[in-house]
């Protein structure tokens, strides 16, 4: 592209005045709780890497309080849209020369939450390898079937060679639950057992459920550090840059695309439909349909649609069998919750947790799309073919670059954890690793921006009308 020399010497000025003009003096440091807020007198342990003969230590190995990570890297230095809110700084995340455990003393426990999520073992898998090898901790046990194994359940001593395998694994070998949170009877577990370092791996909900715990533990002054792992594969938990096991859901996805496309293309008039996971948002939906080119219309609980009239799915659809003879819609589950027909029950209906139950969107869109066809071209022949490969998605173990990030964000916690760090979450900001207040993550969401150019090209590629 070329520029007239009036634009080159209006590009430089721009840049030189937002140059003299930016500087950042609206710096705010995010706060970590560590241990010793409450308990000022723990004892200093030096760190058990200095002696590990896998480690080899380079200068600036260990992290030190004052190393940050900032959140928000993209800004408009013209200063034309001026930010009141502040530039938020997370405490990096990674092993500190000095810790507040004796790894001896350290009884360490771990828990499943919510649902399945590709990687959940592998985190698990290092959390255990992570605490033995790199700190030698020798007392680690997992607590079984969510929340409500700390008191149900006797916990599982784990080992290195039990977990030896288990990132091939789908699933979570601890089980999984939803529900059943009882604070009191969690947080009396913990100390009854004798856990001081507490583990939770686990989606907004699990997240919810650790603040409260941690705030429990903070009241009652015991020390004990809880450290979250954010899983979720619907990737909606907000600040960090994606969750574990998103990636490998996106590749699964592509199966059951490339399925759909191939029923598609193979009948007259043919639908292939697709529902994907999403309650509250579309990331799975709007990757997996930019990864495959072979998707038509992509359908996210962020933007509302509408199936009859001008601009409706049933014009768009009719334009692509006209042109193509076939198309691919693809549909995050909680798209198009605002307008399926519910009874009262259905509207109040919940999950063990507390999480809205959806109607099936899939099911609905088929049945609407055979109608639809029946009533507009009752002499032509029609197919509709649906395809739900949620459990499918989610219950794979993780692929390998889910795997490693799996493996960073085990071994951020731990490190985190040793430090005397407690009631933080580790996560990759902008691709490092941080340490955040798990009460920030909790109430952070993260829906696809729809003003955002991924969007836009997914429009472009599927010609796809603006909806509502
Ligand atoms: N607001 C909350 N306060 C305390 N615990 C919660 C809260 N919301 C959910 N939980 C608990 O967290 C666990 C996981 O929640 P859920 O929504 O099922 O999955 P996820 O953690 O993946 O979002 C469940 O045991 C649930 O009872
Ligand atoms: O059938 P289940 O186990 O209740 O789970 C279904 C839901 O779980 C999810 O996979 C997400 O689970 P989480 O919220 O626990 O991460 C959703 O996409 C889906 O709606």
């Amino acid at each position: 592209m070329a520029f007239s020399s009036n634009a080159v010497a209006d590009h430089h000025e721009q840049l030189e005045l937002a140059e003299n003009q930016f500087t950042i003096s609206n710096i705010k440091l995010q706060r970590l709780a560590h241990l010793t807020d409450y308990l000022p007198d723990l004892q200093i342990h030096s760190n058990p890497l200095d002696q590990n003969p896998f480690f080899h230590l380079v200068s600036e190995f260990y992290i030190t309080p004052s190393d940050f990570i900032l959140r928000h890297i993209l800004h408009d230095l013209s200063g034309a849209f001026p930010s009141s809110e502040p530039y938020l700084e997370y405490h990096r995340a990674g092993p500190r020369k000095q810790i507040y455990f004796d790894p001896c003393h350290v009884r360490a426990a771990i828990v499943t939450c919510g649902g399945l999520c590709p990687g959940m073992n592998t985190v698990i898998r290092e959390l255990v390898v992570g605490l033995w090898e790199l700190y030698g901790v020798r007392e680690i046990f997992g607590i079984r079937a969510g929340y409500r194994g700390f008191y149900s359940i006797d916990p599982v001593p784990l080992n290195p060679k039990m977990v030896h395998g288990w990132h091939r694994k789908g699933g979570t070998v601890l089980e999984t639950s939803r529900g059943g949170f009882d604070l009191h009877k969690i947080v009396n577990a913990i100390q009854d057992r004798g856990f001081n370092q507490v583990y939770i791996i686990g989606g907004d909900g699990a997240m919810r459920g650790m603040v409260e715990i941690f705030n429990e533990i903070k009241h009652r002054k015991l020390k004990i550090a809880v450290a979250g792992i954010p899983k979720t594969v619907d990737n909606d938990v907000g600040i960090i840059d994606r969750s574990f096991g998103f990636q490998t859901a996106v590749e699964m996805a592509q199966q059951a695309i490339s399925a759909a496309y191939t029923e598609a293309e193979s009948a007259v008039n043919g639908i292939g439909l697709v529902k994907l996971m999403g309650r509250s948002t579309g990331h799975i939906t709007l990757h997996a349909t930019l990864s495959s080119r072979d998707v038509d219309c992509c359908l996210i609980p962020e933007n509302k649609f509408y199936l009859e009239g001008k601009g409706g799915l049933f014009e768009f659809l009719d334009s692509r069998l006209k042109d193509n003879g076939h198309a691919v819609v693809v549909v995050a589950e909680g798209a198009g919750q605002d307008i399926i027909p519910r009874t009262e029950s259905q509207v109040q209906e919940k999950d063990e947790s507390g999480n809205p139950v959806f109607l099936d969107v899939g099911s609905w869109l088929k049945s609407e799309f055979k109608k639809w066809w029946a009533r507009d071209h009752p002499k032509d022949l029609f197919t509709v073919k649906y395809i739900d490969p949620t459990y499918m998605i989610r219950a794979v173990p993780a692929n390998a670059t889910d795997n490693l990030y799996c493996t960073l964000l085990a071994h951020s916690a731990i490190h985190g954890a040793m430090a005397g760090y407690t009631g933080f979450v580790s996560g990759p900001i902008n691709g490092n690793y941080a340490y955040i207040p798990v009460e920030e993550v909790a109430r952070a969401k993260n829906p696809v921006n729809t003003r955002d150019h991924k969007w836009a090209w997914v429009r472009s590629i599927t010609n796809q009308p603006d909806f509502g």
